[in-house]
């Protein structure tokens, strides 16, 4: 599944992560990438261990967010790189890899934080088996897209992109299984809105908690 959230963060937690950002110390991209993704990988990333208080805001906010929660069912938001784009880098194609450290990578996320009219290029891409999609969201906006496809980001030409790219072990592993379970919550919280707390909802409910039962891991 793939979505965007529109203002994800707050205008004041954007500002906070540009002021922190403008005099962090930022290192060459190469260091975390896999074998192969290293020969296409042309960025700076913040010094590890620096941003901690920042990937706190950006964790919060995807957590707290009811679309989020409902389709990606994250055990654990990890692996999060503040990451710069300078006139003439980019990021080769490549599949993320499917472990960082202990947890999994199934879901991948990019939350712009320049402005998309600060620089020119930087496009995200994210390639499918006959066309591709590219993706430029206004800073403070997040795309969420299944970390197996093959995806790259186009060469900046002019200005800077920044953006804070991370992963997410979902509970949920397989793709096909979170779908349903995000179909059938939605139908069941929007039976809620409509119509409150009826036998029907009461049913819905008792197959999502089910479900998960049966398929969290
Ligand atoms: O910067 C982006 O939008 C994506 C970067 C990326 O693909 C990665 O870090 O694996
Ligand atoms: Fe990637």
């Amino acid at each position: 599944m793939l979505f965007q959230i529109p203002d994800v963060l707050s205008v004041d937690e954007l500002r906070q992560i540009h002021e922190e950002l403008a005099t962090a110390e930022f290192v060459d991209g190469k260091t975390t990438a896999g074998w192969y993704a290293k020969q296409v990988k042309n960025n700076q990333q913040l010094k590890r261990n620096v941003g901690q208080s920042l990937e706190s805001i950006v964790k919060a906010a995807l957590s707290r967010h009811p679309l989020f929660q409902v389709a990606v069912r994250p055990k654990q938001i990890h692996s999060l790189r503040f990451s710069r784009y300078g006139v003439g880098m980019s990021y080769g194609t490549h599949a993320d890899n499917a472990m960082m450290g202990r947890y999994r990578a199934d879901v991948s996320f990019t939350l712009f934080l320049s402005e998309s009219t600060d620089y020119e290029g930087g496009e995200l891409v994210i390639e499918g088996a006959d066309d591709e999609q590219a993706y430029k969201l206004k800073a403070g906006s997040v795309i969420v897209y299944p970390s197996s496809t093959l995806h790259r980001v186009n060469e900046v030409t002019q200005g800077q992109r920044l953006v804070v790219v991370g992963w997410t072990h979902s509970l949920i592993r397989d793709p096909a299984q979170r779908e349903l379970l995000f179909d059938i919550d939605t139908v069941r919280r929007s039976l809620f809105a409509q119509h409150g707390k009826t036998p029907e909802f009461d049913l819905l409910s008792k197959s999502v908690s089910n479900l998960l039962r049966r398929w969290a891991e």
